[in-house]
């Protein structure tokens, strides 16, 4: 039996006395979209965060790969941050507001050692890869649309080369009209790269056409698993 890309079990995350995400299971594959959907506070970025475990949960296990995260220090984590990337709902929170496209798709190649003559092609790459051209990548944020920046914020994910992207409300900020184009984009790179995607979505008709199976969440708790 192969291993799941990203394997959640019995996962619980407590604010002092609330309980946020109440034993949430799940499962997901490479390649796949698996979208946790649900009203608002149900808990569906608690489990974004504790995956991404940027917010440790108080139990329960995460294993990326067969590998377990849980129970990690920061400094085991660190080499395997590059394997599970996020994409937020704020397109322009992802990068530096002072920072060059170019320097902020870089950065993460810099970070984790990958830098060498062939980068400035790697961040024109790249940048390819999520529609933008080349001279996108001389501007700043601010002179690019929510739009062009979630595409911006999605190339800087892949310099780290994930295998899992968890996309907390990665639309919902944009302009409808710009939604689709975004969305046909993430689905392109899930299938050209076989990312396997944790889509957080409150909006039932995004889910319904992006993701290949639905997780309900209300109070904490996974309601249904369906498909
Ligand atoms: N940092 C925090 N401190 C205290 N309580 C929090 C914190 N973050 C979230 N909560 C609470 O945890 C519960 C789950 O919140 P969470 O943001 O995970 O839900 P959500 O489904 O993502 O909601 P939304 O769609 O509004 O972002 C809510 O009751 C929320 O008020």
């Amino acid at each position: 039996m192969s291993v799941p890309l990203l394997d959640v079990r019995d996962l619980v995350v407590r604010y002092g006395t609330v309980t946020a995400v109440d034993r949430v299971s799940f499962s997901l594959d490479a390649g796949e979209t698996l979208a946790l959907n649900g009203p608002s506070g149900c808990g569906k970025s608690s489990t974004a965060l504790a995956v991404l475990q940027l917010r440790r949960p108080d139990s329960g296990r995460v294993r990326l790969e067969g590998q377990e995260l849980t129970g990690l220090s920061d400094d085991e984590l660190r080499p395997l941050r590059p394997r599970m990337q996020p994409v937020f709902q704020d397109p322009y929170g992802s990068l530096s507001p002072r920072h060059r496209i170019r320097d902020a798709v870089a950065e993460p190649l810099k970070v984790q050692g990958r830098w060498g003559p062939d980068g400035p092609a790697r961040v024109a790459e790249l940048l390819d890869l999520v529609g933008l051209g080349p001279s996108y990548g001389d501007r700043r944020p601010h002179e690019l649309s929510g739009g062009q920046c979630q595409r911006a914020g999605i190339a800087r994910a892949l310099a780290s080369e994930p295998r899992l992207l968890v996309l907390d409300e990665p639309v919902s900020a944009l302009d409808p009209s710009v939604r689709a184009g975004v969305l046909n984009l993430l689905s392109d790179l899930r299938d050209e790269l076989g990312l396997g995607c944790l889509f957080i979505c409150h909006d039932e008709a995004v889910v319904r056409h992006f993701a290949d199976r639905v997780v309900r969440m209300r109070d904490g708790r996974i309601v249904t698993d369906e498909g």
